[in-house]
């Protein structure tokens, strides 16, 4: 499906953006879109993504030299002033979009498309962390079921249990199975979000969507049968929009608990930028308060 009714524009403060170009009724898809290329992942902490850099690396270099080029106009994303060529449209493989916004680097206008700077380890490196979507698929699903059911129960109670052989002389096999019993009791839950398997995947378009606290759009990856297919990100809306609204999603859903002054400050921290979102706007105003006290 094409990207109907919605287009990508400047606006203020938040560089390119998704903006709606009808209105649209909660639920209505608004696009998909495959991934231009996608890497298996680690998390520690529900956060901290972990991949290696070599992979991504040699995931580009495997790229067509156009889908190259649409991966490159995105580093970096927000650094650069946002100056849209006319007639820009992210994600289409025309030879306008997906134009070189490197620093120091020639617009691809005139050069040659086939030799362009090669990217560095760091700027491959912000790309990731600016664009990336992460998601699980259902071989993560498997090994994240095989990692928080079998492996680590295992190896924590073996854990405790050898100290506690250890402390009180008791049996090795009573003292695991006592440490089992209390790991599923009270560590195993807590267990589950501390290491998991997942995958992330660069979807030009989508990576032009920026964040609200309150957004109203989602996104989902269907990664079925991947080894076959890239996995394909889909854009739905959340909730009734009206002509000329960005289309916003939420960067840090998988922590929907945190207060509105902590979600500002790890939006900051880990993506780089103080939120302008409505009610990010409205908790600096005044009413950080009432806001924290609507949220309890
Ligand atoms: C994935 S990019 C989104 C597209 C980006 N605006 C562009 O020009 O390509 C994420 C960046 O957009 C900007 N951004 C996204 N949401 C924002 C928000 N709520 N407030 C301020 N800046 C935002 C930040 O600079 C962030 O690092």
């Amino acid at each position: 499906m094409d990207a109907n009714g919605i287009e990508f524009r400047e606006v203020e403060g938040r560089g390119r953006a998704v903006i709606a170009k009808r209105d649209f009724q909660p639920g209505i898809l608004l696009f998909e879109e495959p991934a231009l290329v996608f890497v298996k992942t680690w998390m520690i902490l529900t956060g901290v993504i972990v991949f290696r850099r070599d992979k991504v690396e040699h995931k580009y270099e495997a790229l067509l030299s156009e889908e190259k080029s649409q991966y490159r106009s995105l580093y970096p994303v927000c650094e650069e002033p946002h100056t849209e060529r006319h007639g820009e449209r992210h994600g289409e493989s025309t030879e306008s979009g997906g134009q070189l916004r490197n620093r120091g680097r020639t617009p691809e206008a005139s050069p040659s498309p086939a030799s362009p700077t090669p990217l560095t380890s760091q700027q491959h490196l912000q790309i990731w962390d600016n664009c990336g979507f992460h998601y699980c698929d259902s071989l993560d699903d498997q090994r994240n079921q095989i990692l928080h059911v079998v492996v680590c129960p295992a190896l924590l109670s073996a854990i405790t249990g050898c100290a506690y052989a250890y402390r009180f002389q008791a049996q090795y096999v009573k003292s695991v199975l006592a440490a089992g019993v209390l790991f599923f009791a009270i560590v195993g839950p807590v267990c589950y979000r501390l290491f998991y398997f997942g995958s992330q995947a660069i979807f030009v378009k989508a990576s032009r969507l920026n964040h609200s606290c309150q957004p109203n759009a989602e996104w989902q990856v269907d990664a079925v049968g991947e080894a076959k297919h890239a996995p394909t990100l889909s854009l739905r809306t959340k909730q009734r929009v009206k002509k000329g609204e960005e289309l916003t999603i939420d960067y840090i859903r998988e922590l929907p608990d945190l207060k509105q002054s902590e979600r500002r400050k790890l939006l900051q921290q880990d993506y780089g930028f103080l939120c302008t979102c409505t009610r990010c706007t409205r908790c600096i105003s005044d009413d950080v308060e009432e806001l924290e006290a609507e949220e309890r």
